[in-house]
């Protein structure tokens, strides 16, 4: 087994139970709360409630398709979960006329789609028929605040300080239309048309309270691709993801979540979304030879063991030197630059998706990172890290931050409660 990178899944309505992922990509604990006692059975009973007019034989659950992540829970969905094969990315803002209590119905209205989704039934009103005859696909549906959000809505007082705009970074070429945004949501499934449905359904929820701002699609290894390696791979062939924050390590949530009793209170167990699309210039990336690729990483690109040797799980041995005396792991390693350890104790959860939009108006493939880090604070996670990568590691020159976006994500909505009611209501 290796350092694993892909996190814990959802699967209870009160709180995050691990499951690390079998080898066709699905949690034993999803299959079991799924497909085992209760599960098919509440995969088909949700099928059933929705989509009643479906012969029986139009809905035979693959153990795929009967993943299931809880909308209810202590935290939101789409932080700890393994990694999805599609994602979509959705950056709202709201419209002229809309304000508080328009916000507020919104994202009611979007709670309770985002949890029928998740439980494989259709939307409330209009379902398109996108996602019917599947299961819920391991669908999450995540929802953030911007900081224009605040402003929009005369809640500056509950403005969370970590939202502080990023420091602009000497390497970024930044898109501002594609750019932050007054509301954020991450949707994320196995099946790329639940995605899609969801996605559809959101859309339309908006109404006229919110319009799409931007909107970014991304992929990853669909499960069941292979058995190994556990960790994924980015467009650029590395492992990416080995030394990502376990979750039963004892200072994951302190790293990654807002603690209860923190400040603002409406923000207790959420976290803080980092998002940057990161151009990955892979005409001249795929010019090096393996070696000097790894070079660039500090990491085998075969397996994602350090060059200092071992395992993908293996600890990184940073005073390593070869025969000449040089360091194996280069001194510009990003995986060397990039380390807590090197950070001022800098951590963060990395949950991405690859994105390919075909071949950009500079004729080079438009392709990349949706870089998606979480954590409790972005000034002591992504912001030390990011600044030391501006000053150049070796990966810089092969990537190109085009977007970016920060997010107040809150804790999970309470039964009967719909996510952000406790900074709308507050
Ligand atoms: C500011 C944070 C980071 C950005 C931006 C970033 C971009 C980026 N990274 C890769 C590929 C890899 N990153 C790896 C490790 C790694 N990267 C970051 C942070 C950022 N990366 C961290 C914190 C770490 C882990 C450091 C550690 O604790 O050891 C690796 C090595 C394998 C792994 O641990 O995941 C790869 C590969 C790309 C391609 C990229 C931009 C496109
Ligand atoms: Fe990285």
């Amino acid at each position: 087994m290796t350092d694993q990178s892909v996190p814990k899944a959802r699967t209870s309505a009160d709180d995050n139970i691990g499951r690390p992922r079998t080898a066709d990509g699905i949690s034993r604990r999803t299959l079991l709360g799924t497909a085992g006692a209760t599960g098919l059975v509440l995969g088909a009973a949700g099928a059933a409630a929705g989509y009643a007019a479906a012969p029986a034989q139009a809905t035979p659950l693959s153990s795929l398709g009967a993943g299931r992540a809880m909308f209810h829970g202590k935290h939101q969905p789409g932080i700890t979960e393994g990694l999805q094969a599609r994602g979509h990315l959705i950056a709202f803002d709201l419209t002229a006329g809309a304000s508080r209590k328009e916000a507020a119905a919104l994202l009611r209205r979007w709670s309770q789609t985002a949890e029928r989704l998740m439980a494989g039934e259709p939307a409330a009103h209009g379902d398109t028929d996108v996602a019917r005859d599947a299961g819920p696909s391991s669908l999450t549906v995540t929802f953030g605040f911007g900081r224009s959000f605040f402003t929009r809505t005369g809640l500056e007082q509950q403005r969370p300080d970590a939202l502080a705009p990023l420091p602009e970074f000497s390497s970024d070429r930044l898109d501002k239309a594609r750019s932050n945004g007054d509301l954020w949501v991450q949707i994320g499934a196995d099946d790329a048309l639940v995605a899609f449905h969801a996605l559809r359904a959101l859309q339309k929820d908006a109404g006229s309270a919110a319009r799409v701002r931007w909107q970014m699609n991304g992929f990853n290894r669909s499960p069941g691709a292979t058995a190994h390696p556990m960790t994924a791979r980015n467009l650029m062939g590395q492992i990416d993801g080995t030394r990502n924050p376990k979750p039963d390590a004892p200072d994951f949530d302190r790293q990654i979540f807002v603690p209860d009793g923190g400040r603002p209170s409406w923000m207790a167990n959420g976290s803080y979304a980092v998002v940057r699309r990161i151009r990955m210039l892979l005409d001249d990336w795929e010019q090096l030879s393996v070696t000097e690729q790894e070079d660039v990483i500090g990491r085998r690109k075969s397996d994602g063991a350090p060059l200092s040797g071992g395992t993908e799980a293996t600890a990184m041995d940073l005073d390593r030197t070869d025969k000449a005396g040089d360091l194996v792991v280069p001194v510009n390693a990003h995986a060397r630059v990039t380390r807590p350890d090197q950070n001022g104790g800098a951590a963060m959860l990395r949950r991405p998706f690859s994105y390919h939009d075909g071949i950009a108006a500079d004729g080079v493939p438009d392709a990349g990172l949706l870089f998606i880090c979480w954590q409790a604070d972005p000034l002591r996670g992504f912001v030390p890290v990011q600044r030391k990568l501006d000053r150049g590691d070796a990966l810089s020159q092969f990537v190109r931050h085009e977007a970016s976006g920060l997010f107040a994500v809150p804790g999970g909505a309470a039964q009967g409660e719909y996510v952000g009611q406790r900074l709308l209501e507050g």
